[in-house]
């Protein structure tokens, strides 16, 4: 039976935790929770009293047809498009309720990497990295300098890429300077929109591990939109699907490969994903 319920959200009705539920590795804090969002365009209802809930240090995989409503739903997460109706907490504040100043602050916990990178082409990546800073903060150029290197490093770029400008960069430097600049301000939650996305497999593996790198280290919650399975399989504690306006089902690999609605079984079993080990990632600290 397809479910409209997000089957790890924190029920006050729920007796036992879900299977895949982050709870039981002890991330049992939501850091965002979607209800009953509606979201349409005119007649075009593209969201239909949605539900989701992502815990605090996991990394979720969104996955859904195209055309679905990944993007949409994102944009509203993130207040670039208006939801119709229902609420979404972050940080356990609602954005629609709260005061101009906290809403400065909550913007402050969350980072951005959109599809393809969206980096400011007159500006060198250094000076991308600093956008946030420049907004937000109010720094000595020789300090938001300091930080802009260590962000560059953290992503695995070289020091002297943030003196280049985006069209001097590879696709995949590029994912990276959007990813520096999307941790600028040290965020709590980072929404990826297809981070792999026109990446070769190697240079697509190595995204993936930087991406659980950093939430190891940063204690990141990661909220990825992707179609890759490759990163579905090896490093998405748990997984969303979207279909039928409505989040059909989240949880682990396994139960995608259990679930009986047809797309999630054409998507997670089909002829690509049969290429991939089936084994979730077993990482001590992966839900
Ligand atoms: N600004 C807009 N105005 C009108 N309709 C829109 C707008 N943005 C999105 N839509 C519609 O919302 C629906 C969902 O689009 P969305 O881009 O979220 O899909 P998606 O799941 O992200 O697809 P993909 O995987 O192909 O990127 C589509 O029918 C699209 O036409």
């Amino acid at each position: 039976m397809v479910s409209d319920i997000d089957s790890n959200a924190p029920d006050e009705h729920a007796t036992q935790p879900a299977v895949g539920d982050p709870g039981s590795a002890g991330h049992n804090e939501a850091i965002l929770e979607a209800r009953d969002v509606t979201v349409a365009f005119g007649s075009n209802v593209v969201l239909d009293r949605l539900d989701l809930t992502v815990y605090r240090g996991e990394i979720l995989g969104f996955v859904g047809a195209s055309g679905t409503g990944k993007s949409v739903l994102m944009r509203s997460i993130l207040r670039l498009l208006p939801k119709q109706s229902g609420t979404i907490r972050m940080l356990g504040q609602d954005y629609d309720t709260i005061k101009e100043a906290e809403r400065v602050r909550l913007d402050m916990k969350l980072g951005v990497l959109f599809q393809h990178g969206a980096l400011f082409s007159a500006l060198t990546v250094k000076e991308n990295i600093q956008v946030p800073m420049r907004e937000y903060l109010d720094l000595p150029q020789s300090l938001m300098d300091e930080l802009a290197a260590v962000k560059i490093d953290m992503v695995g770029l070289d020091p002297s890429a943030g003196n280049k400008y985006p069209s001097e960069l590879s696709g995949g430097m590029i994912k990276r300077a959007a990813l520096a600049r999307a941790l600028a301000l040290d965020p709590d939650l980072v929404f990826l929109d297809e981070p792999t996305s026109g990446l070769d497999p190697i240079g697509a593996a190595e995204f993936d591990e930087l991406i659980v790198q950093l939430r190891d280290t940063l204690g990141l919650t990661v909220y990825m939109v992707t179609h890759d399975l490759d990163s579905l399989f090896s490093v998405c504690d748990r997984i969303a699907v979207l279909g039928q306006k409505k989040v059909l089902i989240t949880g682990t690999i396994t139960d995608m490969l259990e679930f009986g609605d047809p797309w999630v079984q054409s998507y997670f079993q089909g002829k690509r994903a049969r290429m991939i080990d089936h084994q979730p990632s077993q990482r001590p600290d992966s839900a």
